[in-house]
Formats: structure tokens, C-alpha cells, sequence
């Protein structure tokens, strides 16, 4: 039978007495239990599937038997029963008594009271106590009595709980004491229909034994079940584990099958390997084998193609040698006969040609004869034009010579005297001022010595090396902010003040330093090539006056070296230009003088010819310049370095064309090539007065130098390296140069760089220097505008001594 269907049929059963593990019920019993509580009955009595999670689910124990000591309730009940009225002589027994059962139903129903046990009786059966009797606190010491410790009796302890109508017994007490206590019948009916009650409750807890007992016996079987469950369980484990140890000694098997057979299969690869190793072995020998009886088979067959082929082939060549041989007789024959026939033919053909021959010679002494005869004629008939002519000449001289006979005639006729007179003082006067005009050219020609030897000692008081400064203009093409410059001195123009870049003071006050310099000249952005040139142009006459000048643009790129140079209005075409004037006008003081230009360039500490850059010597080298001085003349040479002869004006600007050109091919970018080099355009002048017997040798150098800007820029690799070391070498070799000029010092360290080896008698004593340093106007240049103008200011501190002429006059020196 299912265990809820039980419990449905015995609504009354007690659970204490059961002690299974189900909730705590009260004696209110089926009315009372939540729905949850009858699930897990319900869960509980249901057997679980073999196998399932339920195998794990404890298996309830037995309750403990009820305390055997303790006196059924019934039966305690029952011994009332028949004697109630001693329970009215005797009420504190039965009090005591009747006092034990609320504390059991309380002990066993401890929250409410149901249908059959109401609050109402348990308040009527307390009043059958007498007054006093019932107290609160003698509730506990009763409940003591009864010796066993349990749960109900802490409950018991606390204040006494409502009833189920909500109110307490003590309530009454007030009611009975008042209303009925001494109403004795009343009272004993109270008391019978009390223990009425009382039975029927005896009878009621009797039938939820007898109920609990039924419920035991099911829990017992259910025991029994669940144990034989247990046991099925425990056979199925044990059964599961055999399997299990099968499986596993079958998975050992496997296991150890499976190394088997994989061994198996590694060997039979191993096997299969190796005879395959042995077949391809075989088949590798015999097919060597085969290849080898192929080769030999094929030598045997190429010898005996051999042999055949050279069989026939002597077969062949005796056949065509036959053949050759009759064909050879046929075309001797066929030759001979032809042989014959042509010289019959030649003889034939010699005869004809004698004939013609005689013919022609006799036809070129007809034309021969013609020809003379025409040349007779035509000499004839010009010399008959010339007589003709002689005579209309001699005829018209005659006609004047009769003309001028007469008015001799009729000179002769008048005053002849006074006329031859006059003649004669004509004469005198020409001769007078032929003297004159001789005693004017030695004048000129002295006073031309003295001009130069004042000019250039006025030359010598404005220093050897002198320094101007030229800023250029900003472009048109918008290159950036213009720096701070200005000219404070407009009558000497020799100051330029650079204001410095911004600095910020500690108390973030912005302010410029300025920087004023001062030079032998300054030119400001306005100044024109012509206005320059007309500063230097003294130093160009230098030149022709037998100095060696040296005059170089100094200054970072861009900042208009070569415009100042190089342009077409620059200072070498106007030195030129001027050079011819002046040389045209010496003419007429008897100086006849030669001009030799040469243009070089040094790039990385290398001289180029700029006139033949790709010359090259007998053994196919490219030409190797080098520098010759002559220390005698204070001259300097560059062997196999072109030069050429400057007649005009116009060559000059040729080779100014060429050189700029083969400088372009030197380099794909021009410009670049201009910054990364020095260029020197060297011009030789050698004069000679045929009058006095002067001779004068004097260089002019105008050097457009590499950018300075060079000499800071270090992050250059490879070829660019070292053109920027060799850059930065020779700058500031020209420096120390100056320097040791300036402090007299004995060794000047010339030969530190090709540029200044190369100007070496055009820098210092016996030579006249001038350096433009070139001003960017940009306020991105201000820095290396700054270091330029500082390096000049150094060069103009440099006194240089005092230059001299090489001139010659005939047998003595200068
Ligand atoms: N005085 C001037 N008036 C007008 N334009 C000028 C002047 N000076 C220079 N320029 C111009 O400025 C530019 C740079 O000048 P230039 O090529 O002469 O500089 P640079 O110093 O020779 O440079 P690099 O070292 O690269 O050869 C050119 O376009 C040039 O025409």
C-alpha cells in the first residue's frame, strides 16, 4: 500500500511515537500537513529505479521504540474512567492528573489545536480546578515531575501560548471563580461531559495508535524493501564492477594487441623498406648494368659508323677528287681554249686600240692646237683691252697733265715767291709740333709710371686685404621673414647692425641683441653689380699694373656668390670688358700686353679643369693637374691645365660658357655642384712698354668659394661626408692663413689645402686680397649669417704686409 494513501486514511496518526524521518506532525492530524510534507512521504515511499541517483539516498532507519516506562496515555485515561466521582472528593489528585494531559497535548500538539481536541474543552476541563489551583508557575514543577528531559519542556518554561481562539486560559479563571464555583452539579456535569470528551479522545489517540503501528509496519516493510533494494544495488555494483574489471582487462587486452600489431606493422614496414632498398639496389645495378652494355654497344656501333662513314667518305672523296680531276682537265681545256680566243681577241682588240690611240693623239693636237690658238686669241684680245685702257689713261693724265702745265704755267706766271715762302713755313711748323707731340707721349708715359706707383701705393695705405660686405635683396618668390639688418652710417657705408635672434629673459621679457659690424665697405640690398665692380675695379688695374690680386665671395649658399661673380653682369665679365678698355688705351702709351685665362675648380681637395674636364694623358689616365710655383716671379702654373689666349672680349665670355657648361656636366645639378666647390677663374697679364722697356706679370684670381654653411652640417654620409670634411678643411685653412698672414709668422700653412696651395702668391705679401662676404637678408639664415660675419670681422682685423709688382724693367729687376 502506497504511504500516502495511509496517512489519508488515519488523519489522527501521532508521529512521535513513529520517530521516522517526516516532519513533526501535530495530533491535529491529515489537515494539518502542507502539501510539501505529503511530497516527501510520497517521494520517500516510492521505490527509486534500479541504477538511478536514488541508490545514494539514505535509507530511513526504524524509530526507536517508545519509552516503555512511560505509561500509555489511554491507559492512564482508563483508570479514570470508572471513578469520576473521586476526581470531584478528591480534585488535587485529579487536578494533578487532569493537569498532565494539556502539558502532554501541549508537548505533542505545540502550535494549535484541531476540531477534535478545541480550545474550548481544554478551557472547560481547566474549570474544574478550584481557585488557585491552576496557577501558571505550578505548571513547570508538575511537568518536572515527570523526570524526562525533552524538547516540549523549554516550551512548557516560556509564558503559555494563545490557544487556538486566541486568548488564555487564565482568561476564565476569573469567570469560574465568579460565576460557578460553587455550583457543584453544574461542575460535575462539566466534569463528565470533561471526561466524555476525554474518552473519545482516549479512543481517538487508541485508533492513531493503532494507525501509527499499521504505519510502523509499513516503514518495517518498507525497510525491508528498501534494504532488499539495497541489496540489488550492491549486487548490481558488484556485477557493474566485474564488468568493469572485464572491460578493463579487455582494454588491456586491446592494448597490448594493439602494441602487437603495431610492431607487427613497423617490422612488415621495415621489411617492406628494405626489400624495396634491396630492389631499387638491383634495379639501379641493373640499370647500370644495361647503361654500360648500351655505352659499349653504342662505341662498338659509333666505331663501326666511323669506319663506314669514313669508308664512304674516302669513297666519296676519291669519286669527287675523280670528278674534281675530269672537271679540272675540262676547265683547263675550256681555259686554254678561251685563252686562245682572248688572245686573238687582245691581239685583235690591241690593233683596234693602237688605232683609236692614234686617232686621239692625232685629235689632241687639233684640240691642242685650238687651244693655243684660242689662248693666242684671247691673250690678244685683253691685251688690245689693256693698251686700249692704258691709252684712255695715259690719254686722261695727259689731258691733266696739260691741264696742270697750264696753271703751272700760269703759277709760274704770277707771284712765285711768296708761294714757296709760305711752303717753306709750313714745314717748320710741322716739324715744331712733330717735336712737341714727342715730348707730349715721354710726358704721358712718365706720368702713367708715377699714376701707378701712387695708385698703388694709395692701394698699400687702404690695406692688402680689405673686406666688403654685400646683403642681397629677398627674391620676389615670397622665401620667408627678412631678418632685423640695418645701415646706421650712410656717409662711410662701411657699418651693418644685425639684430640677433629673440631671446627670452627669465621673467619671459622678449629681446633682440644686436650685433654691429664694420667693414671696408658694406653694400646694402639695393647696391647693382656696376656699383660694385666700381670698388673693385682699382684692384683689377692692380692687376695690369703687375700685382697678383685675389678677389673671392666668402658666404653660405644661396646668399649670391656667384650672381656677384659669375652673373652676366658680374665681376669677372666687367674685369674683363675692363681689362680690354684699359689695355686698348695703353696702347697709346706703348704697353702691349697678353691675356692667358685658365678656370679651375677644386672639388674634394682635387683640381679640375674646367676648360677640358675630360682630357686625358698618353696612357689614357684622365690628366692630372698640378700646381707649379715659380718662387723667382711669385708666379704660379698649373700643369696640364688648359689655357687659353683672351683676345676679346668675346672669347672671354666663350670660355666663361664653356667652363659654367662642363661644370654642369661635372655634376646633375649644377647649383648643388656650386655650393660643394670652389671655382677659380685665374687671368694672366703680361705687359710690355716698348718705349720704356717695362715688363709687367700680374695675376687676377676671382674665387666664387664653397657655401660656409658646410662647415656645420655634419649628419652627411659617404661621398657627401667627405665633401663636407674636404669643405670644412679648406675654409678654414683659408682662415688660418689669413691669420698666420695677419701675425707675421714665418710659416704660412699654404699647403694645408689645395685652394690655398693653389693661391698661394695671390694671398699675403706680394699680392693684393679682397674678400666679399655675402649677407642673406632671410631670418632663417640669421644664425650662419652671424658665423660669416664673424670670420670677416676676423679677416678684416688681419693686417697683411705690403704688396708688390712684379715688373721688370729690361735687364734689371723691379
Ligand atoms: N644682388 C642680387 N640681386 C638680385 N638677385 C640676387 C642677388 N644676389 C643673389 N641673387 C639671387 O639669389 C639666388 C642665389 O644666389 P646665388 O646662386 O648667387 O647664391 P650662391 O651663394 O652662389 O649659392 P651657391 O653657393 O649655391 O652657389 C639666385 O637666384 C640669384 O639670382
Amino acid at each position: 500500500m502506497d504511504g500516502s494513501e495511509n496517512q489519508a486514511s488515519q488523519p489522527a496518526r501521532n508521529f512521535k511515537q513513529s520517530r521516522l524521518r517526516e516532519p513533526t506532525v501535530s495530533a491535529g492530524g491529515l489537515a494539518e500537513w502542507s502539501d510539501s510534507q505529503q511530497n516527501s512521504r510520497i517521494q520517500s515511499a516510492i521505490p527509486a529505479p534500479p541504477g538511478c541517483k536514488g541508490i545514494k539516498r539514505e535509507i530511513p532507519q526504524p524509530a526507536p521504540q517508545p519509552d516503555a516506562k512511560r505509561k500509555p496515555l489511554a491507559e492512564r485515561a482508563a483508570e479514570y474512567a470508572p471513578k469520576p466521582a473521586m476526581a470531584a472528593a478528591n480534585p488535587p489528585r485529579t487536578g494533578i492528573k487532569g493537569q498532565t494531559l494539556p502539558a502532554m497535548s501541549q508537548l505533542k500538539q505545540p502550535s494549535r489545536i484541531t476540531a477534535p481536541a478545541p480550545a474550548s474543552s481544554t478551557s472547560s476541563f481547566a474549570k474544574s480546578f478550584g481557585p488557585g489551583r491552576n496557577t501558571v508557575s505550578d505548571r513547570p514543577v508538575t511537568s518536572k515531575s515527570n523526570g524526562r528531559p525533552g524538547h516540549g519542556r523549554s516550551r512548557s518554561q516560556a509564558p503559555r501560548p494563545r490557544t487556538a481562539h486566541d486568548h488564555r486560559d487564565e482568561d476564565h479563571y476569573g469567570d469560574v471563580s465568579t460565576s460557578s464555583a460553587w455550583d457543584v452539579d453544574g461542575r460535575v456535569d462539566t466534569i463528565e461531559s470533561q471526561f466524555k470528551e476525554l474518552k473519545d479522545m482516549v479512543n481517538t489517540t487508541l485508533t492513531q495508535k493503532k494507525g501509527d503501528e499499521d504505519a510502523f509496519e509499513m516503514a518495517k516493510s518498507r525497510v525491508l524493501e528498501l534494504e532488499d533494494y539495497r541489496k540489488k544495488l550492491e549486487e548490481r555494483h558488484d556485477r557493474l564492477k566485474d564488468e568493469l574489471d572485464a572491460a578493463k582487462d579487455d582494454g588491456r587486452q586491446l592494448r597490448h594487441e594493439m602494441d602487437r600489431q603495431r610492431w607487427d606493422h613497423i617490422r612488415k614496414v621495415d621489411d617492406i623498406e628494405r626489400r624495396h632498398r634491396e630492389t631499387a639496389d638491383d634495379l639501379s645495378r641493373q640499370h647500370r648494368t644495361a647503361v654500360e652494355d648500351l655505352s659499349r654497344e653504342l662505341g662498338q656501333l659509333k666505331e663501326q659508323e666511323t669506319k663506314e662513314h669514313q669508308q664512304r667518305m674516302d669513297a666519296l672523296t676519291r669519286h669527287y677528287q675523280q670528278e674534281l680531276e675530269d672537271e679540272r682537265q675540262r676547265r683547263d681545256r675550256e681555259t686554254q681554249e678561251i685563252r686562245t680566243r682572248m688572245s686573238n681577241e687582245y691581239q685583235d682588240m690591241d690593233l683596234a686600240l693602237q688605232r683609236k690611240d692614234r686617232e686621239v693623239q692625232e685629235l689632241g693636237s687639233r684640240v691642242e692646237t685650238l687651244r693655243a690658238e684660242l689662248e693666242r686669241e684671247r691673250s690678244l684680245n685683253s691685251s688690245l683691252q689693256t693698251n686700249i685702257s692704258e691709252l684712255s689713261a695715259s690719254n686722261t693724265t695727259l689731258e691733266a697733265k696739260i691741264n696742270s702745265l697750264k696753271s703751272h704755267v700760269e703759277f709760274l706766271e704770277s707771284d712765285s715767291k711768296a708761294q714757296s715762302d709760305s711752303f717753306s713755313s709750313m714745314e717748320a711748323r710741322l716739324q715744331e709740333a712733330l717735336r712737341a707731340a714727342d715730348e707730349a707721349r715721354q710726358k704721358l708715359i712718365k706720368e702713367e709710371t708715377e699714376r701707378r706707383v701712387l695708385f698703388n701705393k694709395y692701394q698699400e695705405l687702404k690695406g692688402n686685404i680689405r673686406v666688403m660686405c654685400r646683403v642681397r635683396p629677398t627674391l620676389t618668390n615670397g622665401e620667408g621673414e627678412e631678418a632685423k639688418i640695418s645701415f646706421p652710417d650712410d656717409k662711410t657705408s662701411a657699418e651693418i647692425v644685425l639684430a640677433g635672434p629673440e631671446e627670452r629673459s627669465s621673467l619671459g621679457a622678449v629681446s633682440r641683441k644686436n650685433y654691429p659690424f664694420e667693414f671696408d665697405r658694406v653694400f646694402t640690398p639695393g647696391t647693382q653689380n656696376e656699383e660694385i665692380f666700381g670698388e673693385i675695379s682699382q684692384l683689377v688695374q692692380s692687376a695690369l699694373d703687375g700685382y697678383n690680386v685675389c678677389i673671392f665671395c666668402y658666404g653660405q649658399t644661396g646668399s649670391g656668390k656667384t650672381y656677384t661673380m659669375s652673373s652676366d653682369d658680374g665681376m669677372i665679365p666687367r674685369a674683363t670688358h675692363m681689362i680690354y678698355d684699359t689695355i686698348t688705351k695703353l696702347k697709346e702709351k706703348s704697353w702691349e700686353y697678353t691675356m692667358e685665362g685658365c678656370f679651375v675648380e677644386v672639388y674634394n681637395e682635387e683640381l679640375n679643369d674646367l676648360l677640358t674636364p675630360n682630357e686625358r694623358s698618353s696612357d689614357g689616365r684622365p690628366k692630372r693637374l698640378e700646381i707649379r710655383h715659380d718662387e723667382a716671379r711669385k708666379q704660379t702654373a698649373i700643369l696640364n691645365c688648359k689655357s687659353v689666349q683672351l683676345n676679346s672680349a668675346s672669347s672671354v665670355e666663350r670660355m666663361l660658357q664653356e667652363a659654367q657648361s662642363n661644370r654642369s656636366v661635372a655634376a646633375t645639378k649644377a647649383n648643388e655642384r656650386s655650393s660643394r666647390s670652389h671655382s677659380v677663374f685665374i687671368l694672366k697679364l703680361v705687359g710690355e712698354n716698348s718705349a720704356t722697356g717695362e715688363r709687367c706679370e700680374g695675376t687676377l684670381n676671382l674665387v666664387d668659394l664653397a657655401g660656409s654653411e658646410r662647415l656645420k652640417h655634419s649628419q652627411a654620409e659617404g661621398e657627401r661626408m667627405k665633401e663636407t670634411q674636404n669643405i670644412n678643411k679648406s675654409l678654414s685653412c683659408l682662415g688660418d692663413v689669413i691669420e698666420a698672414l695677419g701675425r707675421g709668422s714665418g710659416h704660412v700653412p699654404y699647403r694645408n689645402s689645395k685652394l690655398t696651395h693653389l693661391l698661394q702668391y695671390s694671398l699675403g705679401g706680394n699680392s693684393k686680397t679682397l674678400m666679399f662676404v655675402m649677407v642673406s637678408p632671410l631670418e632663417t639664415h640669421l644664425k650662419e649669417t652671424l658665423t660669416s660675419l664673424r670670420f670677416a670681422t676676423k679677416v678684416h682685423n688681419t693686417h697683411i704686409g705690403t704688396a708688390k709688382a712684379t715688373k721688370k724693367v729690361k735687364g734689371q729687376e723691379a
